[in-house]
């Protein structure tokens, strides 16, 4: 495993300067850094990120002192300004970024300031890297203060490594394209190998948005930008499942528990811990306490609200205005019920050390985690994971990640403050078997996919879309393969160029008919076929009247329908074999069916095929139509010989002994050539390819797997290619 470089907004450590002066390490708060701080030590690797104090709070020997300290620690720290902190921190992460991907537009700061402050910051950050990074190194950068990372780094360094993973959830499209640096997020992004996310769902956002904003699709989690593949993909993250698992073993959390227990007498313990943040729903929690008590006085002085509130991003009006709310909240409720023997909330605001917090997980009865919106939550899984065959209830939040995998748990809807009081009372009376039972599946989950497997998993999979990137750049057609090709193509006496049309000698269109050739292109074959050695066949899925009006040179072969039609001058067209159409009766009306149902969609008729064409639909809903038109098709065209073709924003029924390879291979029969060259854009040009003798040249247009020997990017490159070769023959 090569050196793994991780680089965050925060490192694991935090420094704090104590008002004698004297300087503090701690810990650092949030499940980015617990999580990944937990197994990053193992690693041949390094962190690279902010230790949590502004430049101008360290003299210039304390900031040496503060550096090499972390250096033990394998830490490098990042320095920013005063003013820095507070534009970019404060700022665009904590008013722009982080209200618009938890749903609160109306939290949402758009400042210019801020946004030019985070791309300097992601520049410094570019900087301190640039000073550490080796060529082989592995490179994870996380989250969203540093969106603009990967690209940088990929502008400078071409061939490095980039994985990127965000941590909060990537919102639906309609709330992202709020953004008005939204593109150039997009593409900061991109900039990655991979992009991993906690949960399907966001992934599936963010590709919706690279689509709608940029107009780049993905096909199987793969976006190819400009010849490079970015890998999209669900990473849900996890926990240190041995540590917590075994906490009602380990003698430290057992002693913390026994002194816990005491205070609380018989009580049942209720636990809600998070950083302060309106994104965790603590407000609406508090209302469901109150309710709760309201609702149910016989509860009153049976169990104890544990709150634990861990200060963050006080810098930022919205969490200071918070912090006063739930000191109200909190003063009101135990007003409100106390009495001189119990409080309802026993309300902590602090950062508790890991060995007391796992205690209190130990002790909890029940835990209280409904957050409004929350990229995964990791107190929920640490929780559970203290209750290894043992009794406790979870009851949590259906907007937050986690709830993806702990579908056991009692969910509910954060801002339904009934449902809460609801979840409450029914945990307090589940049975002792019923929780065991509960938290047997989700533990055996937890224990599979622990924080280890998490890192191991994104990091194979890195290590994947590198070698995918490797493979495809190998299959690059180069210069000095190039050069081959065109010495051949000279030397050669009979040539067979086999050339796909659509998204091969012309880009896609938005209708069908306005991809017609150009000028330049008409030119280009006419030239091609005037040299008497060579034989070119245009082999298209188009109708054979389309390819008829639009070329009409005397020694160019004509291939239609996917090689349904043949024309041969002087020959007039004809089929491949005797073939039917009587189906399109059965299949028509289904087909017209989607049609109306998916605005912007059309039906395409051949003479032998039937092709549903989405490209102007709108993509999400195109996307859904397509999967369900398929399945209705798979089974109306059971033993009719039929087949259907998935291609570019198409969906093709035709007959299914109709391949471009079954005409190829006739092709190559009956014209023997000392020089083939082929080149194909999708896969109905793979059977081409994989037809051809080893001493052809195959060509893929774009990205993906592919027979075919090289791979090149786009149409123009191809004109470009066949424009050379013509060039040195003239
Ligand atoms: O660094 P701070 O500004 O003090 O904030 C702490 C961290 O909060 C966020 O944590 C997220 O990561 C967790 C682990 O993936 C996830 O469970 C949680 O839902 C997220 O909110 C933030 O994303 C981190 O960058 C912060 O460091
Ligand atoms: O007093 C506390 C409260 C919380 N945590 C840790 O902080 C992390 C919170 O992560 P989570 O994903 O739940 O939320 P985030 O704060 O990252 O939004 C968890 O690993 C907790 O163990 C802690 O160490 N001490």
């Amino acid at each position: 495993m090569p050196r793994l470089v991780i680089i965050s907004n925060r490192l694991p450590i935090s420094i704090q300067k104590k008002p004698g002066g004297s300087i503090e390490y701690q810990r650092s708060a949030g499940g980015l850094a617990t999580g990944l701080g937990s197994f990053y030590k193992n690693y041949e690797s390094l962190w690279i990120g902010w230790p949590g104090i502004v430049r101008e709070g360290l003299k210039l020997e304390e900031t040496k002192l503060v550096k090499d300290s972390l250096k033990e620690e394998k830490c490098y720290p990042v320095f920013m300004g005063r003013r820095d902190i507070d534009w970019y921190y404060n700022g665009f992460c904590n008013r722009t970024i982080w209200p618009l991907f938890h749903y609160f537009p109306t939290y949402v700061k758009y400042d210019n300031e801020y946004w030019e402050t985070y791309k300097k910051v992601n520049k410094i950050f570019f900087d301190t890297v640039a000073d550490i990074l080796q060529p082989d190194d592995l490179v994870w950068i996380h989250d969203y203060q540093l969106m603009l990372l990967p690209n940088l780094i990929r502008e400078m360094y071409p061939e490095i490594v980039i994985g990127f993973f965000l941590h909060i959830p990537f919102p639906s499209y309609e709330l992202f394209r709020l953004l008005p640096w939204r593109n150039e997020i997009l593409m900061g992004f991109l900039g990655s190998n991979l992009i991993g996310f906690h949960t399907y769902d966001y992934a599936r956002h963010f590709q919706s948005s690279v689509r709608q904003l940029l107009g780049l699709d993905s096909l199987l989690g793969q976006i190819n930008v400009n010849g490079r593949i970015v890998k999209v993909d669900a990473f849900p993250m996890g926990i240190d499942y041995h540590f917590y698992s075994q906490a009602s073993k380990n003698k430290e959390i057992i002693n913390e528990s026994d002194k816990l227990k005491e205070k609380f007498g018989n009580r049942k313990i209720v636990i809600s811990v998070d950083r302060l943040d309106y994104t965790k729903g603590i407000i609406k929690r508090l209302k469901a306490i109150d309710l709760f008590l309201e609702k149910n006085p016989e509860y009153e002085k049976k169990f104890t609200l544990v709150l634990v509130v861990v200060p963050s991003r006080i810098g930022t009006k919205n969490y200071f205005l918070l912090k006063k709310q739930i000191d109200e909240m909190v003063g009101y409720i135990n007003g409100k019920y106390g009495s001189i023997d119990w409080i309802p909330i026993w309300y902590l605001y602090r950062q508790l050390p890991l060995m007391n917090l796992t205690a209190l997980y130990n002790i909890a009865d029940v835990a209280l985690v409904t957050p409004l919106r929350d990229g995964m939550n990791l107190v929920a899984k640490e929780y559970l994971a203290t209750k290894a065959e043992r009794k406790g209830v979870l009851i949590l939040s259906e907007m937050a990640g986690a709830a993806r995998e702990l579908g056991e748990a009692i969910i509910v809807n954060p801002n339904d403050v009934e449902a809460i009081v609801e979840a409450i009372k029914k945990a307090f009376l589940l049975s002792a078997e019923e929780q065991v039972e509960m938290n047997r599946t989700m533990n055996h989950r937890l224990s599979r996919y622990t924080i280890e497997k998490w890192a191991k998993e994104f990091l194979d999979n890195l290590i994947k879309a590198r070698d995918t990137q490797l493979e495809y750049s190998t299959k690059k057609l180069t210069k000095t393969i190039r050069n081959r090709i065109q010495n051949e193509y000279i030397s050669a006496h009979q040539r067979l160029l086999l050339l796909d049309y659509d998204g091969t000698l012309v880009s896609f269109a938005d209708a069908p008919r306005k991809a017609k050739p150009d000028e330049k292109l008409l030119h280009l074959l006419e030239k091609l076929t005037r040299d008497q050695r060579n034989q070119v066949v245009i082999i298209s899925g188009r109708k054979k009247e389309t390819l008829e009006s639009w070329f009409d040179f005397s020694r160019l072969i004509l291939v239609a329908e996917h090689g349904a039609w043949i024309k041969r001058i002087p020959d007039d067209w004809q089929t491949i074999e005797p073939l039917s159409n009587q189906w399109k009766e059965q299949i028509r009306p289904l087909m017209e069916h989607y049609v109306d149902w998916t605005p912007g969609s059309f039906l395409e008729e051949k003479d032998f095929s039937l092709v549903w064409h989405y490209r102007k639909a709108d993509p999400n809903l195109a996307d859904v139509r397509t999967k369900e038109l398929e399945n209705a098709l798979l089974d109306l065209i059971a033993n009719l010989n039929l087949g259907v073709l998935r291609g570019n924003k198409i969906v093709e029924v035709k007959n299914v002994s109709i391949n471009k390879g079954r005409i190829a291979s006739l092709l190559l029969n009956d014209y023997p050539s000392d020089f083939i060259l082929a080149i194909g854009d999708d896969y109905t040009d793979e059977d081409i390819f994989t037809m051809l003798p080893e001493t052809a040249h195959s060509i893929k247009v774009g990205i993906g797997s592919t027979y075919a020997n090289y791979s090149i990017q786009t149409p123009g490159d191809v004109r470009q290619l066949l424009l050379e070769i013509t060039e040195v023959t003239k």
